[in-house]
């Protein structure tokens, strides 16, 4: 038989071409050459799946299954087309070609199977161990360790809180460790939000699994479609082999066996094509597939980006929790060494405590060891004087009885001795002034001492104002003086430094106060030129007083210490000699003038009548006085500092006493003088006024000194009456009475011929000797009779109206002053009397 021509284009149909994905290659021209039988090599198979045209799968590198591949598929197709035709040709023959295509179309198909069971599986592989999957993994492990950490973390924190967490008292890390802590809390706020955001990634690559698992299940049910339709069509296969085998034992007619061959080919066809559609279906679901896989790379990608996010702030939350770990391991490394260093400091304080209280302890013992003896013995007289205490109230009654008579006795006694005692002090008392009165005798009665000044801002500067003075530093009586360049040397009874106080100047004249207590005239005298310090040694300053103030001060002292056994009346008198003239300072009209007189009596004692007396028992009353009397001055002359300077001041104070147990009185003077300033202002050239002045101080001045060289040569004549300073002061400087001379000298060179004089006047004075003391005294049993020189009513009587007390307000400011310079700022009160 002939095989019909029509049977050759069996191979050209297109469902073969759409199998082999061959369609659109050009048909075979009808009537060409039958195809050579199938190579047996693999390689020259005629559907090669591997090589340039195999479907290759990697990320986002799909390769097109069209275009090159699939022309070297239509031309590796095309031998095979024409086996199929040699076959189909053939097929009716012994050789079998139509077993033999379908042999060849059946491993063909097998072999499809495999490579696309192969590509299935690779792709799977690729899919399944995506690198989602793979970082899937990798995320669960980073979760894994992160959750550990976390863990490890927490459980050091826990850790750290169930320490004991209270306040450390100038502990500097408590700040710190707290600001750590919140900075732990706020990391691991921020870590649970990553955590929430890793588990949301997670459920999102859970997700994303479960697609593949169902992409997965989907091939799988693919494959068992596969294998069922392979399965059928080896059935088939075997089926068309029986058939085939029937058929060769029938040789049926050629028309049947083709009908049938074409239906069985038909049939085969329509396998065919729906071998084909399902390819072309699994083809496109593994191009969804690809999409898919491509979104959930995509997806991956933004997956690693978020991851990558996540893990750098992992990283730094790490970081920051390793500082602050690190920070906090620190802060703990160094609070455990201080607890360490302190822990060792109070063992060993503890240690050395310990052995100072065992060494203690020792010493207790010992001393215990030797108490006890002692303790015993104390017992023992502990009963003894127990014993000795009960029988004690009978020997003290009888004791007492005894003590009783030897203080009534004793007291006896000490009367008796009280008597003899006061009989000796009165004794001592007597001899105590009568040594007085004989020192002051030893002394001499006229008493001679220089004081000099500092200079002052008075004496200007430059040569005129250079010192002139020295001392002698072992002699205190040697007074030197440069006089135009010769060194002129005086001794007198004592030179006080400009160094020396108001009290070391009064410490010189204070025996002579205590003498005018006793009944002793006193007369102390400050003579000096102008501005060379009288008035600040007889009066002083308020915050310094001078020798009136003391003198005052120190009397009524004295008074008050006697004032058990003798009662004093002390008054005072203020009396100014200004050109021959003498007026009261006291009175109530100054510029009276005022006589002195014989007394009326006959006695040829001296008075001033109207001479105010003031009777004072403080220096408070002193004080008043002197105020009354500075008014009286100020509102009586308009230059009171140059009237002070060219009048004679005297203040006289009269002590009056009787010995309340003997009625002896006495009467002693006490005159304080501030001389008129001593320098020879007549020889200068003055005129008017100041002559006269001048020419009545140096009559005055002159008149003393007359006296003082009359009484030292012991004429029998003393020129009292020549002034009235020396007539007034006539009972002060004669007889028993004491003398003191206070000259005072202005250190500067150009007062050094002035200096000069004082101190031939002083050394002068200071020559004269006065007779022996006598004492005014009379006793109080002659006070009846008549009055004996030195009666106070006779000495200075006291017409009534004149006599006062002292003024009963008023204060000073500067006490002891009568004579006291102006102040500019000064206000006088007037003293009522
Ligand atoms: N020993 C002294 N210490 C300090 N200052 C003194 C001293 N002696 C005098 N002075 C000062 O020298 C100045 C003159 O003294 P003061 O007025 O006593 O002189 P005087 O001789 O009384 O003068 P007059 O003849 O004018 O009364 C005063 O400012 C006084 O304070």
């Amino acid at each position: 038989m002939v095989p019909s021509r029509r049977t050759w284009n069996l191979g050209a149909t297109p469902s073969l071409r759409g199998l082999w994905r061959v369609g659109r290659a050009p048909e075979p021209e009808p009537g060409m050459a039958r195809p050579a039988p199938a190579p047996a090599s693999p390689a020259a198979r005629p559907f090669p799946h591997t090589g340039p045209g195999r479907l290759r799968t990697g990320r986002g590198k799909d390769t097109p299954v069209c275009g090159d591949e699939d022309s070297s598929a239509r031309s590796a197709a095309r031998p095979a087309l024409a086996q199929c035709r040699a076959l189909s040709v053939d097929w009716a023959g012994p050789g079998s070609p139509h077993g033999l295509y379908l042999t060849l179309q059946v491993e063909h198909l097998k072999e499809k199977l495999i490579s696309q069971a192969q590509e299935v599986s690779r792709l799977r592989s690729e899919l399944g161990g995506t690198d989602l999957e793979k970082h899937r993994d990798l995320l669960m492990v980073e979760n894994e360790r992160l959750r550990q950490e976390m863990r490890r973390c927490e459980a050091e924190l826990q850790e750290l809180r169930t320490k004991p967490a209270g306040p450390c008292p100038g502990c500097e890390h408590s700040q710190e460790s707290a600001q750590l802590r919140d900075k732990l809390s706020q990391l691991q706020l921020e870590m649970a939000e990553s955590k929430g955001m890793l588990s949301e990634l997670n459920l999102e690559v859970q997700q994303k699994t479960d697609r593949l698992a169902e992409v997965e299940l989907r091939l799988k049910d693919c494959l068992a479609e596969k294998a069922q339709e392979e399965e059928r069509l080896s059935r088939r296969l075997r089926d068309s082999h029986e058939t085939i085998a029937s058929l060769r034992a029938q040789s049926p007619p050629v028309k049947y066996v083709i009908k049938t061959v074409e239906v069985e080919s038909s049939k085969t066809k329509q396998a065919l094509s729906e071998s084909q559609a399902r390819n072309q279906h699994l083809q496109e679901q593994v191009a969804m597939q690809r999409q898919v896989l491509k979104e959930m790379e995509q997806q991956l990608q933004s997956s690693h980006q978020l991851t990558a996010r996540l893990r750098a702030q992992i990283a730094m939350y790490e970081s920051e929790l390793e500082r602050a770990h690190g920070q906090m391991l620190e802060e703990m490394q160094s609070l455990e060494e201080d607890k360490n260093r302190a822990i060792e400091e109070a063992f060993a304080r503890a240690q050395v405590e310990m052995k100072a209280v065992h060494e203690n302890l020792a010493g207790v013992r010992t001393n215990l060891l030797t108490l006890q003896p002692a303790l015993r013995t104390l017992t023992n007289d502990y009963n003894g004087l127990k014993r000795q205490v009960r029988g004690f109230p009978l020997l003290l009654q009888e004791a007492l009885r005894s003590v009783k008579a030897e203080i009534g006795q004793a007291i006896e006694e000490v009367n008796s001795n009280n008597q003899e005692l006061l009989r000796k002090y009165r004794r001592e008392l007597q001899l105590r002034k009568k040594c007085h009165n004989e020192l002051v005798r030893l002394k001499g009665n006229i008493r001679v001492i220089a004081r000099v000044r500092p200079v002052t801002k008075e004496d200007g500067e430059g040569p005129e104002a250079t010192n002139a003075v020295t001392f002698d530093a072992d002699d205190d009586s040697i007074i030197h003086l440069l006089h135009k360049g010769k060194p002129v040397s005086f001794e007198l009874d004592k030179v006080f430094s400009p160094q020396a106080s108001q009290q070391d100047v009064f410490q010189e004249v204070q025996a002579l106060v205590t003498s005018c207590i006793d009944g002793f005239n006193v007369c102390i005298f400050a003579y000096g030129q102008t501005g060379a310090g009288k008035t600040y040694t007889m009066e002083g300053t308020a915050e310094n007083p001078g020798i009136n103030q003391r003198a005052l001060q120190l009397l009524f002292s004295e008074v008050q210490e006697k004032a058990s056994d003798w009662e004093y009346t002390i008054t005072v008198s203020a009396a100014e000699i200004y050109n021959e003239v003498l007026r009261d300072l006291l009175g109530k009209e100054p510029q009276e003038k005022l006589e002195i007189r014989l007394c009326p009596d006959g006695s040829g004692q001296l008075y001033v009548p109207g001479l105010t007396e003031f009777q004072v028992q403080s220096v408070d009353d002193i004080n008043k006085v002197f105020e009354f009397g500075h008014t009286n001055r100020t509102t009586e002359f308009t230059n009171l500092n140059e009237h002070s300077s060219r009048s004679h001041a005297l203040l006289i104070v009269t002590v009056r006493g009787v010995d309340c147990s003997t009625g002896l009185r006495t009467t002693g003077k006490l005159n304080l003088v501030d001389l008129a300033g001593s320098e020879r202002v007549g020889k200068s050239g003055a005129e008017g006024s100041r002559l006269r002045e001048a020419q009545h101080i140096n009559k005055s001045l002159s008149a003393l000194g007359d006296v003082i060289a009359a009484l030292r040569s012991r004429q029998g004549h003393v020129p009292f009456r020549n002034s009235k300073l020396t007539y007034l002061l006539q009972d002060s400087l004669s007889g028993d009475s004491k003398t003191l001379m206070v000259v005072q000298v202005s250190p500067v060179e150009k007062n050094t011929s002035e200096t000069l004089y004082s101190l031939k006047f002083a050394e002068r004075v200071r020559s004269v000797e006065l007779g022996p003391g006598l004492r005014r005294a009379e006793l109080g049993s002659w006070s009846s009779q008549e009055h004996l020189e030195w009666e106070p009513a006779c000495q200075t009587p006291q017409p009534s109206a004149r006599a006062h007390s002292a003024p009963s307000s008023g204060t000073s400011s500067r006490p002891g002053s009568i004579r006291r310079k102006l102040q500019p700022s000064g206000k006088s009160r007037p003293l009522p009397v």
